[in-house]
C-alpha cells in the first residue's frame, strides 16, 4: 500500500482503519457499498478516505463537495481509474472507461453534436414513435412489459446512433448487450481488484483456482467486437449506397469523409467506440428507471390518480400527449424527478480518478486516487429532501404548482464526465411515462410477489408481476389504434 504519512503533505481525509493488504474490503457491504459509505459518513463526514486492496478511494458524501471537486476543479478530477479486467473482456475501448485525454475529448465532440440541448428536440419524433410502439406491445403482451421497455430504449439509441430501425430483429445491440451482461456479472469488483493488485493473475489460465471468470472473457470480447464492428460496417454500407438515415455515425462518416477505414484509422476507431458505448450506457439505465417507475406507480396509486388527472385535463381524451404538452404537465415532470431521486439507479455513479495531486479543506488528495460520489447519500439528504425515503413528487413543485429549480443534475454525474446522454434520457423517460399513464393504470396483481432487486453498479427491481389495466372501458386495441392515428408522429 502507498503510504502518505511521515511526509510534509497535509493529512489524507479521515476514514476507517484499513487492514494490511486488504484495506477496508472486509468492512464493506459487497451488495450495497453505498450503504456502508453512508454509515461511515456519520463518523468521518462528507469526504472520506478508504482502501480496497491496493486502490485508494476517496468517497464524497455530499453534493456540495462533489460540485467543489468534480465540477469546479474538473481539470484534475476527470480521469477514470484503471478497470483492470476490461482488456481481458475486450471492453477496454468503451468511451466510459477512456482516460482523460485526446481520445476522451474526441468522443465527447461526437456526443456533443447529437446530444447538445439544441440538437435533442430533433430526436423527439423518434422517441414518441418508439413510445407509441411500446404502448401497442404492452396492450398485446402486458406481462412482458419489461422486454418492451428494453426494446423502447434500444429503439431510441439505435436510431439516434446508427439510423437503425430495431423492429425486433436487432442483432448488433443484442451482441453488445450480451457482452455487457457477461462483463457486469463476471468482471466483479473483486476480480477487478485482484487483477489490479496482482497483474500477473491476468496471465494465469482459466482452469487455475479463482480464475474461472477468464473462460467467459473470450466470449464477451467476441460479442463486443461483433456488435461494435458490425454496426459501424452496416452504417458504412448504407452511406455507400446513399440510403443512410441521419445518425451520429452516418454524419461522422460523411463529415470526415471516412470512405476508407484505413485512411484515418484512429478517427474511425473513435467513431466506432463512442457509438457502441452509447448502447451500453443507455439501454440498461433507461430500462431500469422505467422499471422503477412501474414499481412506484404500483405502490402509490394516489400519485397515479393525480398524474392521470393532469394528463386528462391538459391533453383530453382524443389523442396521446406529445412534447408540446410538457410545459403544461408539471406534475408529470415532478413524478419523473422523484422516480430518479427516490432510489437512484446508479448509487455511486461511475468512478472518476485524479490526474494530479490536490488539497481540499486541508486534506491531501493523491494523484491516481479513485473518486466515488455517494449518490445514494445525496438522494437521501434530509435537509434538501425532507422525509427522503418517501415517494413524494410534489417536493419538486413550488407553492404555485410550477416546477422547482432542482433538476437533479447530480443523478447524471459531474464535471467533464457528466452523462452526455442526459437530455436524450430525460426525453425518452418523459414520453414513455406520460404515454403509459395515459393508456394504462398500473396495479398490483391479486397475489403480489416479493420484489427482488439487482445488486452492483445499477440498482433496480427485477421484473415483477403487475397489471397494466387499460384506462376506461373503451381503451382496447381499437381505441389505441385511433389514438395513435390521431397522434401520428412524423419522424
Ligand atoms: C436515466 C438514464 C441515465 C442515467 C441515470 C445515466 C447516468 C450516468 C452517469 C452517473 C454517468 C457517469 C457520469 C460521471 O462519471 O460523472 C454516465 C455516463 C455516461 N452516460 Fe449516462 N445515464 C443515463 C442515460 C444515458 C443515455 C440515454 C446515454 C446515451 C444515449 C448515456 C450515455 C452515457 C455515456 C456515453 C457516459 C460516459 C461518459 C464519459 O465517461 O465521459 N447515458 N451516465
Amino acid at each position: 500500500l502507498r503510504r502518505h504519512s511521515g511526509s510534509t503533505r497535509p493529512p489524507l481525509p479521515p476514514g476507517p482503519k484499513p487492514f494490511p493488504l486488504l484495506g477496508n474490503v472486509l468492512g464493506l457491504n459487497r451488495d450495497a457499498p453505498y450503504l456502508t459509505y453512508t454509515e461511515w459518513a456519520k463518523t468521518y463526514g462528507d469526504i472520506m478516505y478508504t482502501h480496497i486492496l491496493n486502490r485508494e478511494i476517496i468517497v464524497l458524501n455530499s453534493e456540495e463537495v462533489a460540485v467543489e471537486l468534480l465540477d469546479k476543479r474538473s481539470t484534475k478530477y476527470s480521469d477514470r481509474p484503471l478497470f483492470a479486467t476490461a482488456d481481458l473482456f475486450g471492453m477496454e475501448w468503451s468511451a466510459a472507461l477512456a482516460n482523460y485525454g485526446p481520445r476522451f475529448r474526441q468522443h465527447r465532440r461526437f456526443y456533443h453534436q447529437i446530444f447538445r440541448p439544441s440538437a435533442v428536440p430533433s430526436h423527439h419524433p423518434r422517441q414518441l414513435q418508439a413510445a407509441h410502439e411500446m404502448l401497442t406491445h404492452i396492450l398485446d403482451h402486458p406481462t412482458h412489459y419489461a422486454e418492451h421497455f428494453e426494446t423502447f430504449a434500444a429503439s431510441v439509441v439505435m436510431s439516434v446512433t446508427y439510423g437503425y430501425d430495431v423492429n425486433g430483429e436487432e442483432v448488433f445491440g443484442k451482441s453488445l448487450k450480451r457482452a455487457m451482461d457477461i462483463f457486469a456479472r463476471v468482471a466483479t469488483p473483486e476480480s477487478v481488484a485482484l487483477c489490479s493488485t496482482f497483474p500477473f493473475l491476468k496471465k494465469l489460465p482459466a482452469w487455475f483456482p479463482f480464475m474461472g471468470f477468464k473462460s467467459q472473457a473470450a466470449e464477451c470480447a467476441k460479442l463486443a467486437n461483433d456488435g461494435r464492428y458490425g454496426s459501424y460496417a452496416w452504417v458504412k454500407q448504407q452511406v455507400d449506397k446513399g440510403t443512410a438515415a441521419p445518425s451520429m455515425v452516418s454524419n461522422a462518416i460523411t463529415q470526415y469523409r471516412l470512405n476508407d477505414d484505413s485512411k484515418d484509422p484512429e478517427l474511425v476507431e473513435a467513431v466506432r467506440d463512442s457509438a457502441a458505448t452509447l448502447y451500453l450506457a443507455s439501454v440498461e439505465t433507461t430500462y431500469a428507471v422505467l422499471l422503477l417507475f412501474v414499481y412506484h406507480m404500483m405502490m402509490h396509486p394516489e400519485v397515479q390518480v393525480r398524474a392521470q388527472a393532469e394528463i386528462d385535463r391538459v391533453v383530453g381524451p382524443q389523442r396521446l400527449p406529445n412534447f408540446g404538452d410538457r410545459p403544461a404537465l408539471p406534475y408529470i415532470d415532478a413524478l419523473l424527478r422523484e422516480t430518479l431521486r427516490c432510489r437512484p439507479v446508479p448509487p455511486v455513479g461511475l468512478p472518476h480518478a485524479t490526474s494530479e495531486d490536490d488539497t481540499y479543506k486541508g486534506y491531501y488528495i493523491p494523484k491516481g486516487a479513485t473518486i466515488m460520489v455517494n449518490v445514494w447519500a445525496i438522494s437521501q439528504n434530509e435537509t434538501k429532501y425532507p422525509n427522503a425515503s418517501a415517494f413524494l413528487p410534489e417536493r419538486f413543485l413550488k407553492s404555485d404548482g410550477t416546477l422547482s429549480d432542482d433538476n437533479l443534475s447530480w443523478i447524471f454525474g459531474f464535471g467533464r464526465r457528466i452523462c452526455p446522454g442526459r437530455h436524450l434520457a430525460d426525453g425518452s423517460l418523459w414520453c414513455a411515462m406520460v404515454s403509459i399513464l395515459t393508456m394504462f393504470t398500473i396495479e398490483k396483481t391479486e397475489a403480489p410477489e416479493e420484489i427482488k432487486w439487482t445488486t452492483g453498479g445499477t440498482i433496480y427491481p427485477l421484473p415483477f408481476p403487475c397489471k397494466f389495466a387499460p384506462r376506461g372501458e373503451d381503451k382496447d386495441s381499437q381505441h389505441l389504434a385511433s389514438l395513435l392515428c390521431a397522434s401520428r408522429v412524423n419522424s
